[in-house]
């Protein structure tokens, strides 16, 4: 799942396509992320010391690749083909180019980075959560046949067909209610807050957990249990309380991109395959939810309608 939210995000994104150039740079990208969440030794033989070679290396990519957009805009090419000649085309009043090239660069990393692990560790649990549950497995199947059917062969799918896919996408919510990918984030206190008889003074840093308020029973009863129906009607839950994507001004941007993704993988992953588990269920937060000892199934193809 990883790999294919990296091919998708490289080819929207960047119009990276296929090819051994976008091969070397998953392989890097995986020891760049591998390296965040170690202890910061920099010595040749550490983690910490492959992630950042692997990062330069990437950055290097990632610079080339914007000296070629940029090349191709000068040619008259459309500014409009992916993320990079967007910002490349942003000028100010003057006519000059308002962002640089290395706010460019940083960018680019920070949206591979953010929409890498998170929406492949909602999928992996998507697929975890189809195995072990039938009665939902059977739904999510029905809506997505139901939508499948109806086109001729070959066609995409299309916005009203997204638009279609109510059931699948409350299903996706209440698998990140359970296993928020991103467990929480940090904020700073602009008044003094008062929780729980506990001052919060102003200007203390403060960090919320999306698990704790998803597992609050006064918000959704029965917590543990997985039923995709309490997002029926969304309006019955209260402000706040269902984060999976942050909330406020700083709410992820990224979430239209991962709903889109979801229901399309799901949506081709379902009416053309089966998959049942093969490996053990266990799994851990490292600190992104990961099946243990990965999500090993055995997928076999289904009957295309
Ligand atoms: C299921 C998938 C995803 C989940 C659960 C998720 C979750 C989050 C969360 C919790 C935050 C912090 C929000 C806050 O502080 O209030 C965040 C920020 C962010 N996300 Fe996502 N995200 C997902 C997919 C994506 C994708 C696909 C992209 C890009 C294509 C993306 C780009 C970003 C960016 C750029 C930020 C930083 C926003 C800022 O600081 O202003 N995310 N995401």
């Amino acid at each position: 799942m990883r790999t294919l939210t990296f091919n998708i995000i490289c080819s929207l994104l960047f119009g990276f396509e296929r090819g051994p150039k976008r091969d070397e740079c998953i392989d890097l990208f995986q020891k760049m992320v591998a390296g965040f969440w170690s202890v910061p030794v920099n010595l040749p033989f550490t983690r910490y010391n492959r992630s950042l070679r692997a990062t330069a290396r990437v950055r290097k990519i990632v610079k080339n690749i914007i000296l070629e957009k940029k090349m191709q805009l000068e040619k008259g090419a459309s500014s409009h083909q992916d993320l990079i000649t967007c910002l490349l085309s942003i000028y100010n009043d003057d006519n000059k180019e308002l962002i640089t090239e290395e706010e460019i660069e940083d960018n680019a990393l920070f949206v591979m980075i953010a929409g890498y692990e998170t929406t492949s560790a909602l999928l992996t649990f998507l697929i975890r959560l189809l195995c072990n549950n039938p009665v939902v497995h059977a739904s999510v199947l029905q809506e997505q046949e139901e939508i499948a059917k109806n086109k001729p062969s070959g066609e995409s799918l299309t916005w009203e067909d997204l638009a279609k896919m109510k059931y699948t996408w409350r299903v996706a919510m209440e698998t990140m209610r359970i296993f928020p990918p991103i467990f929480g984030a940090f904020r700073k206190a602009l008044k003094d807050i008062e929780y729980e008889g506990y001052i919060i003074p102003k200007g203390w840093t403060i960090f919320w957990v999306s698990y704790k308020t998803h597992m609050n029973d006064s918000i959704f009863p029965e917590p543990s249990k997985f039923d995709p129906s309490r997002f029926e009607n969304q309006a019955s839950i209260p402000p706040y309380s269902f984060i999976p994507f942050g909330g406020g001004p700083r709410i992820c941007p990224g979430m239209e991109y991962a709903r889109i993704e979801t229901l399309v993988t799901i949506h081709y992953l379902i009416t053309r395959f089966k998959w049942k588990l093969c490996g053990d269920d266990s799994f851990s937060r490292r600190p992104m939810p990961e099946p243990s000892n990965g999500l090993l199934v055995q997928i076999t193809p289904r009957k295309i309608l």
